[in-house]
């Protein structure tokens, strides 16, 4: 089964690419990490017991009035201000949520992928927005970034989906992503049918053809027999797994010692 990693930055139509998928003539299962990111902090989980410990006594909006069965939910936009945008203290309260939250996603994630296996599905698309960042690279066999080349554009369709966002606040999530271009660059780097980008400037039907035009090509680099025979062997699964993440870390160590060379030259 493919592992394919889907990937882009805020807004630039990561849930759009993965509704396609999920419907014909893709019918591919999507395992949605912001969806099971949510599931995780529900109040009553661990996940959501941490986060009141930590974040509570320095945000006092953290929590909404009304309570459900299991207690107050989270204020997710509260808790967006204290970790979104730049700056030392921002950055250490993203890391230390990111910290909470990124290990149980993980678990939900592998639950998802071995029920998926076990269906005979040839693909499982993996809504990772932090994919890169989070070490996901390594695992999928190929990688569709999704990117929109004018922020202008990203910022604007944020705030026309989240109407509760300021202009400021669109800006800060935006550049609190980093650049979608590096991402593109990134992901191209892996090789054709390992690494695929779609621009997605223009209207949702250009989307949707180009996305048409990238999964034939993913689909002639794992055709139907292939998939057939992993799934009779797992064996040969488990071996192909390991061959393709061995091969995809190399790529994200060249990348991260060249990015490292770079820095150390400016
Ligand atoms: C801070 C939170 C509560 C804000 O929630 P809110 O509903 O307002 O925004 P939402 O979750 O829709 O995120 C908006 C955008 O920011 C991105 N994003 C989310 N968390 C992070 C992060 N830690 N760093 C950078 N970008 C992030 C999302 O992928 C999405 O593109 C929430 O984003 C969160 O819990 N983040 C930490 C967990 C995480 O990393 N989730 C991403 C997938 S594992
Ligand atoms: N080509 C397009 N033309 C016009 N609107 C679009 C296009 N693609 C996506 N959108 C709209 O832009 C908004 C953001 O798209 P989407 O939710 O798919 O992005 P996302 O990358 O999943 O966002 P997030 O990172 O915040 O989860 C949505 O309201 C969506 O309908």
């Amino acid at each position: 089964m493919l592992l394919l990693g889907l990937t882009g930055s805020i807004a630039t139509g990561k849930s759009t690419v993965s509704t396609l998928l999920s419907r014909p003539p893709y019918s591919l299962p999507v395992v949605d990490a912001d969806l099971i990111a949510r599931q995780v902090v529900e109040p009553g989980t661990a996940g959501y017991n941490a986060i009141v410990r930590y974040f509570l006594p320095s945000t006092p909006d953290l929590l909404l009035p009304e309570a459900g069965p299991a207690g107050r939910p989270l204020n997710r936009p509260a808790l967006g201000r204290r970790v979104f945008g730049q700056g030392a203290e921002r950055e250490r309260d993203r890391k230390i949520l990111n910290g909470i939250v990124h290990p149980a996603v993980r678990k939900e994630m592998y639950k998802q992928m071995v029920y998926a296996y076990l269906r005979g599905h040839w693909a499982v698309v993996l809504d990772v927005p932090l994919l890169f960042e989070s070490g996901w690279e390594r695992y999928c066999g190929t990688i569709l970034v999704v990117g929109v080349g004018d922020p202008a554009i990203q910022i604007q369709r944020l705030r026309a989906r989240d109407k509760h966002l300021t202009e400021e606040d669109a800006r800060n999530r935006v550049l609190s992503q980093g650049d979608v271009r590096e991402k593109a660059e990134r992901c191209l780097r892996r090789g054709p049918e390992r690494g695929v980008v779609v621009w997605n400037d223009g209207d949702k039907g250009t989307l949707e053809r180009d996305i048409e035009r990238v999964m034939e090509g993913v689909r002639r680099g794992s055709p139907r027999w292939w998939s057939a025979l992993l799934w009779v062997c797992p064996p040969l699964a488990g071996i192909v797994g390991v061959v393709s993440w061995w091969r995809m870390r190399r790529v994200q160590l060249e990348w991260e010692a060249e990015r490292k060379n770079n820095k150390a030259k400016l």
